[in-house]
């Protein structure tokens, strides 16, 4: 059996760190694909082996949950003491896995959706109002969080917050994840100290979601899921767990669909035709997009497509971690149930066994037939992304106002991928002004 291949610089100690960039590791484990190929091993520190695995061939068998198991890498152990029963952290065999996420479901049922949509609609477009009202190019990633923050709290919770509140969510989140991610000052420095703490600036977060919950409706979605005590779904959940629960779906649920719209702002400037022939497919519905029904968005096949083909291009949540349930092979190398497996997907992605010309941009790929099965941006099995549906929809229906309501000028920005810890476009600018206003 031959070794498995590892970046170069390898020290005894410290392993592969000074081969991984700390400010954007996703981008620099994916880096060493060229020259070490389809799976490589990383080690650093005292963490466990780490084998990043390129291809979809080699990845397929282990998106399987009978074989494959999901574990928590470096980023979720930094993240779970602000919300230790969270369903991002807990494992599956958690008994709290299963009930909070039992708890969750109706929350992204159907019907869920359609009250989604209808209080996502007027909070879309008045957010798109202010951004075209900008004589100067926008700063997209700070827009489209604002805007994602605004709808998961209004269409989620029934909760109101002004955008001062909204910003003190996001910056304390922000410096949140900057503290807990000390790695990014020294590499890897839990690992060294072993610990783990509740920064200070956890209780803040806290105490803002404690507040997002509390002025909830009941009738709206996640609020009402929460607060469900309908014995047919198990114990209602104690007042600790539902604030785990809304700390991830405040984080998870607009993070990574403000990531998505700006990624789908930055590949939508680059290719008018696309614009365009989404500009059309929503003049055949013969209404604008304030007037599309729930209904209405499946129809969208096109606009889902640019969507679909933006998160395999730019894949927010860039890879999701497993490991074998008993000892097994990948590509003649053997792995323990200790070793962490990486399912690369800006490598997967990509990969030219599976997709045609992959490093381009063509929505048309998705409007042939079924996504290969290791096309996972929403990840797989039993772990995959509960809020997957809210998060197509929400983006299909930020991109139907844009493209319909508004024209996009580039800027003449040049794509600088950010990793905290969810990718996007770094100091992405992008002038956007009402089409009744073009000249
Ligand atoms: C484009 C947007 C999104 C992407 C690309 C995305 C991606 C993912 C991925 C890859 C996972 C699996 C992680 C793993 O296996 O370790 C995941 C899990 C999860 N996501 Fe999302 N997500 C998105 C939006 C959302 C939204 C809108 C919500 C909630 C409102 C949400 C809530 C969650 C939760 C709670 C989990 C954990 C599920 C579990 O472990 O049972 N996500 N997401």
């Amino acid at each position: 059996m031959s070794a498995v291949p590892h970046p170069p610089w390898r020290v005894p100690l410290v392993g592969d760190a000074l081969s991984l960039s700390a400010r954007t590791p996703a981008q620099s484990i994916t880096g060493h694909a060229e020259r070490l190929g389809d799976v490589y091993e990383v080690r650093v520190l005292r963490y466990p082996r780490m084998l990043v695995v390129n291809s979809a061939a080699l990845a397929e068998p282990i998106l399987d949950d009978r074989g494959w198991t999901k574990v928590n890498g470096p980023a979720f152990r930094r993240l779970a003491p602000m919300a230790p029963t969270g369903l991002l952290f807990t494992d599956t065999e958690d008994a709290v896995w299963r009930l909070a996420h039992d708890r969750l479901q109706p929350a992204f049922s159907r019907a869920a959706m359609r009250r989604y949509h209808a209080a996502m609609n007027p909070v879309i477009a008045a957010h798109l109002r202010r951004w075209s009202a900008s004589a100067q190019p926008i700063d997209v990633g700070e827009r489209t969080q604002d805007l994602a923050y605004d709808l998961i709290t209004r269409a989620g919770f029934g909760t109101r917050l002004t955008s001062t509140q909204r910003r003190e969510f996001v910056d304390t989140m922000f410096v949140l994840i900057r503290t807990t991610n000390r790695g990014k000052v020294i590499p890897f420095l839990d690992a060294v100290l072993g610990v783990n703490p509740v920064p200070p600036h956890a209780q803040a977060l806290r105490r803002h979601v404690e507040m997002v919950v509390d002025s909830g409706s009941s009738e709206a979605p996640l609020t009402a899921a929460l607060s469900d005590t309908d014995p047919e779904r198990g114990a209602p959940l104690t007042r600790q767990q539902i604030i785990d629960q809304a700390v991830v779906m405040l984080i998870a649920g607009h993070e990574t669909t403000a990531g998505t719209v700006a990624f789908a702002l930055y590949e939508l400037s680059r290719h008018p035709e696309v614009a365009d022939r989404a500009r059309a497919e929503l003049a055949g519905t013969g209404k604008a997009p304030a007037e599309l029904v729930y209904e209405d968005i499946a129809g969208l096949r096109y606009l889902r497509a640019v969507v679909d083909e933006t998160l395999r291009l730019h894949p927010v949540a860039p890879a999701f971690l497993r490991a074998a349930r008993t000892p097994a092979t990948i590509a003649g190398h053997r792995v323990t149930p200790d070793d962490w497996i990486y399912l690369n997907l800006l490598a997967i992605h990509r990969d030219p066994a599976v997709w045609i010309d992959p490093d381009s941009f063509s929505p048309d790929r998705f409007l042939t037939g079924p996504a290969p099965l290791t096309y996972k941006p929403f990840g797989t099995g039993a772990r995959a992304c509960i809020g997957r549906a809210l998060a197509l929809h929400e983006t299909v229906l930020t991109l139907a106002h844009l493209v319909h309501d508004h024209e996009l000028w580039s800027t003449g920005y040049r794509l600088d991928i950010e990793e905290f810890p969810t990718l996007k476009p770094r100091n992405f600018t992008l002038r956007v002004t009402a089409r009744a206003a073009v000249g």
